[in-house]
């Protein structure tokens, strides 16, 4: 049997980072950017007030109550100012260019918010309430680096230095395709024999969560002629493909019998619990890289953990291995098969603990559904007593 490190390494010797484009900003969340972002201009540009107030000048209010006459309004945005001069106030509003001559802000709450003349009450020191131009960014410095994942705050400050478009490597695009003849669609009533296909939602779910985007196409069934069509008509939009189903010993399996002979996908028993049949090569004319993952619920979801989770971050242009782990506290005895590593579900608490949760089998899908994390046991391990330390993967 294959292990686990070699099946991986063999996925990631394959997958190849996407290439970078140039994306509006729309569509760059949860990209990888591939330039240095630089801004052209100090931010803030101007020196700004960081309150509603007066500009005023700071010697005119040393000694308070002072009362100084308000000669001009100014907004945010505001392009024409007249200058502040001795014993004069300007009403200025947060984000608004000090006018000449100011030195100081002083906030609303502090005078009588008087709009011919203003009584203010308390004094304030030069540059009291300024920001001053620069002091987030100088021009020319570089805001963001290549290999930076794109969110919330990112996008943010490279529209904050005038971006329109940057560049990035894109999502990868990953169509997710389960098969199997018994495979009913939720909603839907189930005829004697079917089960509701649950590992396309899983499988497309997951995708989104590895900050990837997913396509969930139409299930086939056991005919290996209808899959390929399938994967065919899927291919136009794919980086990557995900199958889940027919991948192991049985008369009918359409993902092995339909990629096994393109000699481009292979077929393994890779040495671990649960998720031991495993397809992986590429298809089509661009090489596109196919996961033919296991049918049974927790094995295809395991499998992806290990396989295709890190196969996309590689994609996306980030560092890519085996998933990290932790070490936690068995509460429980654990057995695993010799030879292979199992991956068992848990629920890992906050003080160091793991508790195997009840139902271990590669179909209970519940039982997953109330882990979050996985303990690694070693190939070299059958037995695990209560109370050892064990490595975890946080789902
Ligand atoms: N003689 C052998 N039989 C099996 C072996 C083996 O080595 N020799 N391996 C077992 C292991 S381990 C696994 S894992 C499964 C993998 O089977 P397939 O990938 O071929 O998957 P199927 O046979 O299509 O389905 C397996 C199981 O999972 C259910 N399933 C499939 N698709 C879905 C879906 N989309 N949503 C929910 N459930 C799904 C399906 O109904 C089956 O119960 O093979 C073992 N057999
Ligand atoms: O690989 Mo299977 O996952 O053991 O059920």
């Amino acid at each position: 049997m294959k292990s686990v490190d070699a099946h991986l390494a063999d996925i990631l010797a394959t997958v190849r980072p996407l290439a970078p484009l140039e994306l509006e900003l729309e569509r760059a969340l949860g990209t990888t950017l591939a330039e240095e972002v630089t801004s052209p201009v100090p931010l803030p540009p101007f020196d700004n007030s960081a309150m509603d107030g007066y500009a005023v000048r700071a010697a005119d209010i040393e000694q308070v109550p002072a009362r100084l006459a308000v000669v001009d309004d100014v907004a945010a945005g505001s392009r024409e100012l007249r200058a502040v001069g001795q014993g004069h106030a300007v009403r200025i509003m947060t984000g608004a260019p000090v006018p000449a001559g100011a030195d100081t802000v002083v906030p609303v709450e502090w005078t009588d918010g008087g709009t011919v003349t203003v009584t203010i009450d308390r004094s304030a020191p030069a540059g009291y309430s300024i920001r001053r131009a620069g002091e987030d960014v100088q021009a020319g410095e570089i805001v963001l680096k290549p290999g930076t994942v794109i969110g919330a705050a990112q996008l943010g400050i490279i529209a904050g230095v005038g971006r329109r478009r940057v560049r990035a490597r894109p999502l990868p695009r990953v169509v997710v395709l389960s098969t199997g003849a018994e495979l009913a669609e939720p909603g839907t009533p189930l005829q004697p024999g079917q089960i509701w296909d649950s590992n396309s939602f899983t499988l497309t779910a997951a995708v989104r969560e590895a900050g990837a985007e997913a396509f969930r196409a139409t299930t086939v069934n056991d005919d290996p002629a209808t899959f390929l069509d399938q994967l065919d008509a899927q291919l136009v939009r794919a980086d990557a493909v995900v199958t889940s189903g027919g991948v192991s010993m049985g008369a009918y399996e359409p993902v092995k019998q339909a990629l096994g002979p393109l000699g481009t996908v292979h077929f393994e028993r890779v040495a671990m619990q649960p998720g031991m049949p495993q397809g992986f090569g590429v298809v089509g004319e661009d090489q596109v890289p196919i996961f033919a993952l296991p049918g049974n619920p927790v094995s295809s979801f395991v499998s992806f953990m290990l396989f295709v989770r890190p196969a996309l971050r590689k994609m996306r242009g980030l560092p890519a291995g085996f998933p990290e782990t932790v070490e936690a506290y068995v509460i429980g005895a654990l057995r695993s098969p010799a030879g292979r590593r199992s991956f068992l579900r848990g629920v890992l608490a906050d003080d160091g603990t793991v508790t195997p949760v009840h139902g271990q089998g590669s179909h209970q899908l519940a039982a997953l559904a109330t882990a979050n994390a996985l303990i690694v046991v070693p190939e070299d391990v059958t037995e695990v007593p209560s109370g050892t330390a064990v490595q975890v993967i946080r789902l």
